[in-house]
């Protein structure tokens, strides 16, 4: 099994987690995209019924309205039920780095406040501490982009400004900011960093989601491996 038909089985087995009367949070990416279509499917079969989406992106958003999940947004909302996306890392605890597709504050505003937050991976992305492979993604306003790379030297991380590929320049956020993409040595205590981030003037957020997961389902060549806080 390569890693796309994994993608495909997690966000199979997520379709188990979603019932009538849902608000289901939509996260950003390839392995949240399958989730997408395939609820999409069971909503036009009408296997399903009066299930809305929140998407955490455009790209969310998009896909939804294509797939034919009605979509509503966050004001409209009184509670969100559950909310399924992908992560780049998981620790042994559970806890996250996100935000390889730049999603990261508003997949952090929806899936903190889901009465569950499922997340989809393949058995790749699974790590032994945060920041193993994979930078920390932050988020922040454009114009103090270039002090807070200095500021993160102090966390003795190397930060770079993410750069367009299809677009010159820097990446800008589907909220108008910039991200900068820190490799920190290894993150000890990720609830700690997570909190210290987001307390430099003009960082938006970060991409550490430590305690907020609750289910990891993990496509492994064995099937879906399921595991629980
Ligand atoms: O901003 C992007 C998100 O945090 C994604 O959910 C994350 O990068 C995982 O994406 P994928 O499922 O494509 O590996």
């Amino acid at each position: 099994m390569n890693t796309e038909e994994m993608k495909k089985l997690v966000a199979k087995e997520a379709l188990k987690y979603i019932e009538d009367d849902m608000i289901v949070g939509l996260g950003t990416g390839s392995t949240t995209a399958y989730f997408i279509k395939m609820l999409g499917k069971m909503i036009m079969n009408e296997e399903l019924f009066d299930v809305y989406g929140l998407p955490t992106s455009y790209q969310a958003r998009i896909l939804a309205l294509e797939s034919g999940v009605p979509v509503v947004s966050l004001d409209e909302v009184d509670a969100i039920d559950i909310a399924v996306d992908g992560a780049d890392e998981v620790d042994p605890h559970l806890n996250l780095i996100k935000g390889r597709g730049a999603a990261l504050t508003m997949e952090k505003i929806i899936e903190y406040r889901a009465g569950t937050f499922l997340v989809l991976v393949d058995g790749s992305k699974l790590v032994e501490y945060l920041g193993q492979k994979m930078p920390v993604p932050i988020e922040v306003i454009p114009a103090a982009w270039r002090v807070i790379k200095e500021e993160l030297e102090v966390f003795n991380a190397t930060a770079e400004l993410r750069m367009g590929v299809k677009k010159d320049g820097p990446v800008v956020t589907d909220n108008g900011n910039f991200i900068l993409d820190a490799k920190f040595e290894r993150i000890e205590d990720p609830l700690d960093l997570e909190i210290e981030l987001n307390n430099i003037p003009g960082v938006v957020e970060n991409g550490i989601f430590a305690d907020i997961a609750d289910i990891v389902l993990v496509g492994t060549k064995e099937g879906v491996k399921k595991l629980e806080r």
